[in-house]
């Protein structure tokens, strides 16, 4: 099946036209997320079909040096847009180079059409291919799945433009300009391409702003740190894990030592102060797997997965210490409080849930205060038998 050219122009043309609109309707408000730069790019490409589907209604070298050079922008503006997204500082004079040299080579070829076609189609395959690039690089900064169908988009559209660049090469002849195989590949998947990446894209920016959400929702708000719900969701989700794998499991509960005193002498903002540095004391000497949460007040949970009992106790005793050690600063103060540990650690049984270890990291956390404060006291026992829920009241509604 043959395409008529001009038709599938106009197609083209008004798809980018409405992917622009649809994204002006969209990215209203978020400038920084780079969906306006990809709807100006969308904009310029449609801009650049029309030069190119009017020709022979206007002067030919116009319609060729301004179709290109518009449709090898919006390319440029498109890797601009995924720059912006992932807060790249733009380099305006490499994004423009491909339009300025395509505007050159082709004034200087406007006799020579398969020439034309190899250095055009060769210029946008290196544009699409270094959009794909920029994306794959940035592959584990990115959530969701809307840049995979951008990446993609951009390797297909690559792709095709270099069989477009390599079929002029080998036909050298004019037929390309006619309905052809190759045009009619080439147009219905810049068509497809266009839709693909440009909802991708869309979706990219929503991901972003649905985990950025999350994100905020799990966390405390004064300290940063996960917040009640969302450490017991971890616990709770790591002890799965724990149970299947038979690898050891550990729980930290940390609590400040005579905190109330801290927020009578120094008042209740030093008091935050020092919640917030604690938490980032924590933070310096825990892996990226495990995690800190706020579980009431002045107390803590950390859960370490793949932790042993003796090497969570030597973290906690390091942990004591270091605490000890340090001064918080608050508006001209130096304030100093101590910590009290109490410490699971273990392999996990088929049925042991979450509040379990809450339950025995306090009873520890107990004996530490009871033994005198800013110490550790572990254990490895969990209260299994006739202890049914310890802890009833902070079962998170997702739990239950
Ligand atoms: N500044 C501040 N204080 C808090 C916050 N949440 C709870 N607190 C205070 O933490 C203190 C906890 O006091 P207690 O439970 O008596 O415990 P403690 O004084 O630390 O004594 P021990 O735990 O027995 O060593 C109370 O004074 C609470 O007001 C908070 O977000 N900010």
């Amino acid at each position: 099946m043959y395409a008529d050219v001009p038709t599938l122009m106009a197609t083209i043309l008004l798809a980018s036209l409405t992917m622009a609109a649809v994204m002006v309707v969209v990215g209203w408000g978020m400038r920084r997320e780079g969906l306006q730069l990809w709807a100006g790019g969308l904009a310029v490409h449609a801009a650049g079909y029309l030069f190119l589907a009017l020709r022979g209604q206007m002067d030919q070298t116009l319609s060729i040096l301004a179709g290109n050079a518009l449709t090898s922008l919006a390319l440029a503006l498109l890797l601009a847009a995924v720059g912006r997204f992932y807060g790249a500082h733009h380099r305006w004079l490499a994004l423009m180079a491909p339009p300025a040299l395509l505007l050159v080579g082709l004034s200087l070829l406007l006799e020579n059409y398969s020439a034309r076609v190899i250095l055009s189609g060769t210029l946008y395959a290196a544009q699409a291919g270094a959009v794909a690039v920029a994306l794959y690089r940035r592959r584990n900064e990115t959530v969701g799945r809307g840049a995979r169908l951008v990446t993609a988009g951009m390797a297909v559209e690559a792709l095709l433009m270099a069989l477009r660049a390599a079929g002029a090469g080998a036909q050298g002849a004019d037929r390309l300009l006619q309905t052809g195989a190759l045009q009619t590949l080439t147009f219905f998947g810049t068509f497809i391409v266009l839709l693909v990446t440009s909802l991708g894209f869309i979706f990219m920016t929503k991901e972003r702003a649905d985990e950025a959400n999350r994100l905020l929702a799990a966390a405390d708000p004064l300290t940063g740190a996960a917040n009640r719900r969302a450490i017991i969701e971890a616990l709770d989700r790591d002890i799965g894990r724990a149970i299947r794998t038979r690898e050891p499991l550990a729980l930290m509960m940390i609590d400040i030592d005579h905190f109330k005193r801290v927020n009578d002498i120094h008042g209740h903002l030093a008091g935050d102060a020092v919640l917030r540095s604690l938490v980032s004391l924590i933070r310096q000497r825990i892996r990226t797997q495990d995690i800190v949460g706020r579980y009431g007040g002045e107390e803590f949970l950390v859960v370490l997965p793949d932790t042993s009992l003796a090497g969570v106790q030597r973290l906690a005793q390091d942990l004591c210490n270091a605490a000890a050690a340090h001064a918080t600063s608050y508006s001209g103060q130096r304030i100093t409080v101590t910590i009290s540990i109490g410490v699971f650690g273990g392999r996990l049984e088929p049925g042991d849930s979450w509040d379990l270890l809450i339950h025995a990291a306090d009873r520890a956390l107990y004996r530490a205060k009871d033994a005198g404060r800013n110490r550790v006291e572990t254990t490895p026992v969990l209260p299994r038998a006739g202890t049914a829920s310890p802890h009833p009241e902070t079962f998170p509604a997702t739990l239950q």
